[in-house]
């Protein structure tokens, strides 16, 4: 049966699942009788989805895939905002368990033949009464199409307890619809040869709820008795920007790695001139970088063009930046003050992820990998190279200036009082530049 279908007819089953959760977009969707969580492994991509959830009988079967379902190595390093829960459940698609009520989504592919036929009003009090999800899909096989399969003789499968005409899953699927209020469409996949009018090899059936008023019969009270029978065997969280830790972790590595990338910037680039202002050079870059309408991080995420600095301090008259509003960056002695305020406005990655300067603040204030001005307005790098430490730790105690440091009078005052928490540390506040993700 297998070489008959391209691509595989239980890859299609799976694919028609897909293509209906990209088009309607569930938030929570569980799989009954999900056995070895193919399809849940599947589904873990689709990032619309935030509560994924697995039910089967077979707790071998669902013990032998958990991992599949795990966050990917990339989950952790590039957490996006969205919100995703995995969980799987030991359980019967015959007893009710409040965690998998008022789902946007039910599935259940190639599992209601293995249910005994008397089972299965059971399964349908069970999944639309009680569940009571907007949508389900059902997939079961069409017995009409069996004498098309080579070498077949009875059933399809050895566990199934019988296999439907469409004539009398149709009639199955319209009697629970009546019951339950949902309406129903006809499909599947695996198509007959032409000429064949045998209907597709697996059936499908998608319903869909209708208003409260349409049901016909009440769905079955709520029975505390019921309410928890599944075992819970897995469940994980997936990173997420929405979380505060994973937040601050991501936010934390974006700081460091901008605030490192200027500062290293700002030195290469100052190299054939010790004596260079990092004034000079941030007003001169700022406006080059306005006129090429180019932004901070576009700049800072390219290789530095030594030439063009040379070219740009050899100018003058750059005493402001285009975006004057945001307090700039400056030196005061040997160490770089990045304010929030100047990576909120200039590095759409740090913004898009803070949202705003004082929840940057309030974000970085508990790392302890970053450090903040005391008023948290800026974070403060260590310019000095690992070998010249020690000898700016003798010059300090007799030198208390320096000449970029008097560059900066309008912002000299205002950090009056740190400029002493600055020099009585003395150790590098940065302690990585690469833990970016
Ligand atoms: C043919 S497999 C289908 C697996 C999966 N839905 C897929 O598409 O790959 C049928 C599954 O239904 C499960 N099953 C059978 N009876 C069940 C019940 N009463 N409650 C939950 N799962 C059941 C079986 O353990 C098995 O994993
Ligand atoms: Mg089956």
């Amino acid at each position: 049966m297998a070489s008959m279908f391209n691509p595989s007819l239980h890859k299609q089953r799976h694919q028609f699942v897909v293509d209906f959760i990209q088009r309607n977009k569930p938030k929570k969707v569980v799989d009954l009788g999900c056995g070895e969580c193919s399809l849940l492994s599947r589904l873990k991509f689709r990032r619309e989805i935030e509560l994924l959830v697995g039910v089967d009988i077979d707790e071998r079967k669902l013990r032998r895939k958990t991992l599949g379902l795990a966050p990917l190595s990339t989950d952790f390093l590039q957490p996006t905002f969205e919100q995703l829960r995995v969980e799987l459940y030991h359980g019967s698609v015959l007893e009710k368990d409040a965690r998998v009520r008022g789902f946007d989504l039910v599935t259940s592919i190639e599992v209601i033949e293995h249910l005994h036929l008397a089972d299965v009003k059971c399964f349908s009090a069970v999944v639309f009464g009680y569940m009571a999800p907007k949508a389900v899909i059902i997939s079961t096989p069409n017995s009409e199409f069996n004498p098309l399969l080579p070498g077949l003789s009875g059933f399809r499968h050895s566990d199934h307890k019988f296999e439907w005409t469409r004539a009398e899953f149709t009639s199955w699927a319209l009697e629970a619809c009546c019951h339950y209020g949902y309406e129903v469409e006809f499909t599947g996949v695996g198509r007959a040869p032409q000429g064949q009018q045998v209907g597709f090899c697996s059936q499908i059936a998608v319903f869909h709820r209708v208003r409260r008023e349409n049901i016909c019969n009440v769905p079955p009270g709520y029975d505390p008795e019921d309410e928890f029978s599944y075992t819970q065997l897995y469940s994980v969280n997936y990173p997420s920007l929405r979380d505060n830790n994973t937040l601050r972790r991501v936010l934390v590595s974006e700081v460091l790695y901008w605030t490192e990338t200027l500062k290293n910037k700002w030195m290469e680039e100052r190299s054939g001139d010790p004596g260079a202002e990092f004034s000079s050079w941030l007003a001169a870059r700022g406006k080059q970088l306005h006129e090429n309408q180019t932004t901070w991080q576009e700049y800072l995420e390219h290789p530095s063009d030594q030439c063009s600095t040379r070219a740009l301090w050899d100018g003058e008259g750059y005493d402001h930046l285009p975006s004057a509003e945001h307090q700039q960056p400056f030196t005061l002695h040997s160490s770089l003050w990045v304010p929030l305020g100047f990576l909120c406005s200039c590095i759409p990655k740090v913004s898009s992820l803070s949202g705003s300067v004082e929840h940057l603040k309030l974000l970085l204030m508990d790392a302890p990998e970053v450090r903040l001005s005391v008023d948290g307005s800026a974070v403060i790098v260590n310019c000095l190279q690992q070998n010249d430490q020690n000898e700016k730790e003798v010059n300090d105690i007799e030198d208390t200036g320096s000449a970029d440091a008097c560059q900066f009078n309008s912002t000299a005052e205002r950090v009056e009082d740190w400029e002493d928490e600055v020099y009585d540390e003395g150790s590098p506040c940065v302690k990585t530049s690469s833990g970016r993700v």
